[in-house]
């Protein structure tokens, strides 16, 4: 497959050329039968075409979707509906697919009730069923939802057939992903950049990295690779052991052979780094440092850890102890086996997009890095009801956490309502959010749940979070100020308004949200007395809303006092602009509860006192209006 060039290295274009027959070949390649021999030569031919590899799955009449309709129809023969049946949500039913060990008939009752009660008439169904396929490694059936959506004439896109791919591949089936590409002509979808992307990654992790660098070539031809390909690409190189071909790729990144957004950047030195240390070679991880020195990209920490294991490994323990002293300069973890342990559960998680490595975040959300890594540890993968309780165990046992556990969440719950459009502001690590898809779940399965958030190191670990306890297709992140996301008006028709992030602005987000909220609409406001927010207070008193103050006590904090404020806004031609003034002895209190909120992150605060001081103006406002 080398081609040399001039200089005596390889080019990319000439290695890329070189692929290019390569996927023909592999392409025309015999693949195995999809189905097991017996089976696929009682269809009367035993070597279909790819395309008709697919077909034949795709069809309605397969034996094998036969065979399944069969025990789809004993199960459904089970006592339901009108006889006292258990009643899943579509949700859950959807989540059955995810769990690894469910039995094949728990998977076909699921496929059968998610049928019968109308889920399956629509695309986004399937694909979300296709998705849990793919974490659940039941790449089967995945081909089967596949095959049975052609079957029953629902609409196929291109994300349908990246996810068919995606769990083909996680299922270690790089030749049935081919299949799939091969059959889209016939479905009328067009491959995109994420196909190429997939298919990609459905070799990398078959070890098939020739197949992953053919894919590449093909993307970019058709114009549709980025720089997310060539990192895709450069660790199908790193992770089979070709670390000669992963230099070569960081050689030719930022030039006209690579997609346009690709640089020679962290990433793909990091990559680089990491072939480097696997094969073996540590003075090519050192030349690496010094080159990323000389091109002024910084190395953090997986970079460094890598090349100082790589030097470990080398026995050069001199240079190793120069990379750990500059680790412990510049602060970083220099616990080698940490970080790169780090560093390999976020190439577990590739399905996160960009993943940044979690050493990375760490300055910015130590607690919160924590916190992700204890819930892998700890919780079940696709379990959202185990996920909340291990946030909750660390906030117990490690470090309190500032979500609405215990009374909060129990209140949140019985406020939802089935299909209510939730908007969250304030998603923090996600778990209010996961309360209330699960609810939601129970409720019947429809709804949604939208949630911004300022930090991105918080939202992007809320979207691991998500995605790990399996919800990432119920909630969906905001990264962004709460105010300019309503601006946006992307947000939707809110039903059930969540406010959580600061209390001293909540009037004016509310305002903001106001022209959004449904006639029926609930707010539900958090920490409107710990901290406090005595300006929204002031505002939904003389805005007319209907009021109910909920006393009850701060997430694990029996010391303090806090109210939970549900409120509903007056009809839509009764909404008044904002208020021009507010009381001054109001807006003081304000200024305090920011000046107090923002000293408690860098010190201890008494908070105690400060309610002292809060607690008789809040009263004395509730006692006024008999609230
Ligand atoms: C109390 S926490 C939210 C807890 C979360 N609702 C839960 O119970 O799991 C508040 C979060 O709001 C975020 N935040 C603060 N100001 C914000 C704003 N203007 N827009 C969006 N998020 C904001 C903070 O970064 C923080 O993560």
């Amino acid at each position: 497959m080398k081609a040399e060039s001039s200089s005596g290295q390889v080019g990319l274009h000439q290695m890329l050329g070189g692929l290019a027959p390569l996927f023909e070949a592999v392409s025309a390649a015999t693949l195995p039968p999809l189905l097991p021999p017996d089976e696929a030569a009682s269809w009367g031919c035993e070597q279909p075409s790819l395309a008709e590899h697919v077909r034949r799955v795709q069809g309605s009449d397969s034996p094998q979707l036969k065979a399944k309709a069969k025990t789809s129809r004993k199960v459904a023969a089970k006592p339901t509906a009108a006889s006292g049946r258990v009643l899943y949500s579509k949700g859950a039913l959807c989540t059955r697919f995810r769990q690894k060990d469910a039995s094949a008939e728990r998977l076909a009752e699921a496929a059968e009730l998610l049928r019968s009660g109308g889920h399956f008439e629509e695309t986004l169904s399937y694909t979300t069923a296709l998705r849990n396929c793919e974490h659940g490694h039941h790449w089967e059936w995945a081909l089967s939802l596949l095959g049975e959506m052609t079957g029953r004439s629902v609409e196929q896109d291109v994300v349908t057939y990246n996810v068919a791919i995606a769990a083909c591949g996680r299922g270690q089936q790089w030749e049935r992903s081919l299949c799939l590409l091969d059959g889209m002509p016939a479905a009328e979808v067009e491959p995109d950049f994420e196909t190429y992307q997939a298919l990609s990654l459905a070799c990398s992790r078959n070890g098939e990295w020739e197949k992953a660098l053919a894919f590449l070539a093909q993307a970019q031809q058709l114009g549709v690779a980025n720089s997310e390909s060539w990192h895709i690409g450069m660790m199908a190189c790193a992770g089979a052991g070709a670390w000669e071909a992963t230099l070569e790729m960081l050689e030719c990144a930022g030039t006209s052979e690579s997609p346009k957004d690709v640089s020679r950047d962290l990433m793909c030195y990091g990559v680089a780094l990491y072939a480097c240390m696997e094969a073996g070679r540590w003075p090519q991880c050192l030349d690496l440092l010094e080159r990323m020195r000389l091109e002024e990209v910084q190395p953090d920490s997986i970079a460094l850890a890598c090349a100082a294991q790589a030097c470990r490994d080398g026995r050069n323990q001199a240079a190793a102890n120069e990379i750990l002293e500059e680790m412990r300069h510049r602060k970083m973890d220099s616990n080698v086996a940490e970080v790169l342990n780090e560093a390999t559960l976020s190439v577990d998680f590739p399905e996160v997009r960009s993943p940044v490595p979690l050493g990375a975040l760490r300055p910015m959300a130590q607690k919160e890095v924590q916190l992700f890594k204890w819930i892998r540890q700890r919780a079940t993968p696709g379990d959202v009801q185990s996920v909340i309780k291990v946030i909750e165990e660390f906030a117990e046992e490690r470090s309190w956490l500032k979500i609405q556990g215990e009374q909060k969440k129990e209140l949140l719950e019985a406020t939802l309502r089935a299909e209510d459009r939730i908007v969250e502001f304030g998603c923090y690590v996600g778990y209010s959010s996961m309360v209330m898809a699960q609810r939601l779940r129970e409720l019947g399965g429809r709804g949604s749940v939208t949630t911004c958030e300022v930090d991105a190191a918080n939202a992007y670990i809320a979207r691991g979070v998500l995605q790990f306890a399996g919800v990432e297709g119920e909630v969906q992140v905001r990264v962004g100020c709460a105010c300019d996301w309503v601006a946006t008006g992307q947000l939707g028709t809110i039903d059930f308004l969540l406010l959580d992030h600061r209390g001293t602005i909540y009037h004016e987000d509310l305002h903001a949200a106001e022209p959004s909220l449904s006639e029926t609409a609930i707010v539900f406001a958090d920490n409107v007395l710990y901290p406090g927010a005595p300006l929204f207070v002031n505002y939904i008193d003389v805005q007319g809303y209907a009021i109910e103050i909920h006393e009850l006590k701060e997430f694990k904090r029996p010391d303090l006092d806090d109210w939970v404020v549900i409120c509903r806004p007056p009809p839509p031609e009764k909404r008044k602009e904002m208020p021009e003034s507010t009381p001054p002895e109001l807006r003081r209190l304000s200024a305090e509860v920011d000046a107090i909120s923002w000293r408690s992150q860098e010190q201890k605060v008494d908070w105690v006192s400060f309610q002292n001081r809060l607690k008789p103006v809040f009263y004395a406002w509730k006692d006024e209006r008999g609230l």
